[in-house]
């Protein structure tokens, strides 16, 4: 036990799960108030931060560099972060036998999936005498407040959901840095007890028994985790965005969708706190209104896709089935067909579309694609083409993406498969793998990075390779069923006949009780990157 002058010294603990940043993070203010000695941990139990034995190698890489980046950091001020392997309410029992604990501080975590963990611990410190505080700041707003202000319910649709938010008004401002002056960090021993391991370092991903992927290709584009990392790339970020406003534009990485430059996304940064959604929100809102010194209308729509963040969050937030189709009240029963061998070639990007086949090589071999390809891949799947369940593409995203978090993922697949949305079940905004890829990536860069094999096709086949004579297959290297495969499905007459299954759905549907759906047409024609002629009644396939 920690002892200073005959004194037995009390000590407090910051629980880091996401909010992997010492900037803007209340919970660590709150934890060094206390004075006393100080023990950031994290605990590694196979869970937290959306980590499970099935995640990718390229997410578990990218916690782990988040977690080294605050351990170096940490150093500079002569601490440490503490690695443990075990379960929660375990060590903080085992803590306290060793530290006296005064507090322990974290940040929120809104979703129902970590509230048997939260309760758990909650209980053990209740138990033992220790307080505990929980602050908000992995969202713009509490989302039990947004509950809360719209009746007790979450608001069904974005436009809801922002009349909402206007109502508690604009966001909080990050909270100040820390002043290290005078901390001081306990250490920990060895040993905890039974079921729990202190590491001495943050350990590898190897360490904790997760491989790299074999994939021949090298990587083209390498994320890496960390506060530092994601401070600086905000900055890159923001250069982006001023130029977005000074064109008369906003949200350029949705409005402009890019496959090919390095991206400028923060979605993983975000996910696991690395960057404080506040300090993203107000740099791009301050920035505005200095470009514009208050004339221009600095509005929720310059950061609307943080805004849908939030929507999906508090959507989530008293919904314990949200990931899931059959016991989820917003989600409709729609009577997906079962076919293992189909979605093994989705997964695996061998569908034979080759814009298709490309996002998911990248995803695997990368852990990110962009938001207009995520709604290519999850539409292709579900109601544009395969007619699968979208929580058989939920289960992939979440194990691959570096950014993969369960309600913004649920939500965007429901979203996308029309799934909690019916009036869209008239599949009139379905995506077509030939045409949006062409639209998307015109001179067939995208498909030659991530597909080698078509690498020498000509552009007028290379999104549709199964037209390419035996000739032109030859000289390419590559036939179609060999090399490449033949396409799974004919994209015209599968989607046609999900179409009309839509339909049938639609009309058979006598309740017309509230439900969570897009607010308007506009919005969907904006989330899913269709184009400006794409009417509500047309298929975008169909033009
Ligand atoms: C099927 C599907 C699954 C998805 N799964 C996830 C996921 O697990 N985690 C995740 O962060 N995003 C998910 N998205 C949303 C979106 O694709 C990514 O957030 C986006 O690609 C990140 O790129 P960006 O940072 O350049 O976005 P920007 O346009 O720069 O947006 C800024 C931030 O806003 C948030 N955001 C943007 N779009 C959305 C959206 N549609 N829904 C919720 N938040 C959004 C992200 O945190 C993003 O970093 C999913 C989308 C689809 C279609």
């Amino acid at each position: 036990m920690p002892v200073e002058q005959g004194k037995v010294m009390k000590g407090c603990v910051l629980w880091f799960r996401r909010g992997l940043r010492l900037h803007d993070n209340p919970a660590l203010l709150k934890a060094l108030s206390a004075k006393t000695e100080f023990y950031p941990i994290f605990i590694f139990d196979g869970r937290t931060a959306g980590i499970s034995k099935d995640t990718s190698y390229n997410r578990v890489r990218f916690l782990l560099e988040s977690l080294q980046d605050l351990n170096q950091q940490l150093q500079i001020h002569h601490g440490k972060l503490h690695f443990i392997k075990g379960d929660p309410a375990c060590v903080f029992e085992a803590l306290h036998k060793v530290i006296p604990l005064e507090s322990v501080s974290f940040e929120q975590d809104p979703e129902p999936i970590w509230e048997s963990r939260d309760v758990r611990v909650k209980t053990v410190l209740d138990e033992q005498g220790i307080k505990w505080f929980e602050e908000v700041s992995h969202t713009l707003w509490n989302p039990l407040k947004v509950i809360d202000t719209n009746g007790g319910v979450p608001p069904l649709t974005y436009q809801m959901f922002l009349h909402t938010v206007s109502v508690i008004g604009a966001p909080p401002r990050p909270v100040d840095d820390p002043d290290w002056a005078g901390v001081k960090f306990g250490s920990l021993p060895a040993e905890l007890g039974e079921g729990i391991q202190v590491f001495e370092s943050i350990p590898t991903p190897e360490q904790l028994e997760y491989f790299p992927p074999q994939i021949s290709n090298e990587l083209i584009i390498q994320w890496v985790g960390g506060e530092r990392k994601a401070l600086s790339k905000m900055q890159e970020r923001l250069k982006v965005e001023k130029n977005a406003f000074l064109n008369g534009y906003y949200l350029p990485n949705q409005a402009r969708p890019d496959l090919l430059s390095p991206p400028t996304s923060q979605s993983a940064a975000l996910c696991f706190g690395c960057l404080s959604v506040r300090r993203f929100y107000w740099a791009v809102h301050d920035m505005f209104n200095h470009i514009f010194s208050g004339h221009g209308q600095s509005n929720q729509h310059i950061t609307g896709q943080l805004i849908w963040r939030e929507f999906f969050y508090t959507m989530s937030v008293k919904n314990p089935y949200y990931g899931e189709m059959e016991r989820n009240p917003i989600c409709l029963n729609l009577p997906w067909a079962e076919n293992k061998e189909l979605a093994r070639k989705w997964e695996s990007g061998q569908t034979g579309y080759p814009f298709i086949d490309a996002v998911m090589r990248q995803l695997h071999q990368e852990g990110w694609v962009h938001h207009v390809a995520r709604n290519a891949v999850a539409c292709f799947l579900t109601r544009g083409d395969l007619w699968l369940s979208w929580e058989v593409g939920l289960q992939i995203f979440l194990r691959e993406l570096l950014d993969a978090d369960w309600s913004l993922c649920a939500g965007n697949w429901m979203w996308v498969s029309s799934s909690a949305f019916e009036q869209l079940l008239d599949c009139s905004t379905c995506v077509c793998p030939v045409n949006y890829g062409r639209r998307l990536d015109p001179q067939g860069e995208y498909i030659r990075r991530y597909i080698p094999e078509l690498r020498n096709y000509p552009e007028e086949y290379l999104y549709e390779p199964w037209r390419a004579p035996l000739d032109i297959q030859e000289k390419a290297g590559c036939y179609i069923g060999q090399q490449y495969p033949e396409r799974i499905v004919d994209h015209s007459v599968a989607s046609q006949k999900n179409r009309k299954i839509m339909e049938d759905i639609r009309l058979s549907l006598v309740s017309h009780t509230p439900h969570c759906c897009p607010s308007n047409v506009e919005e969907v024609r904006q989330f899913m990157w269709l184009p400006e002629s794409c009417t509500d009644h047309l298929c975008v396939d169909q033009k």
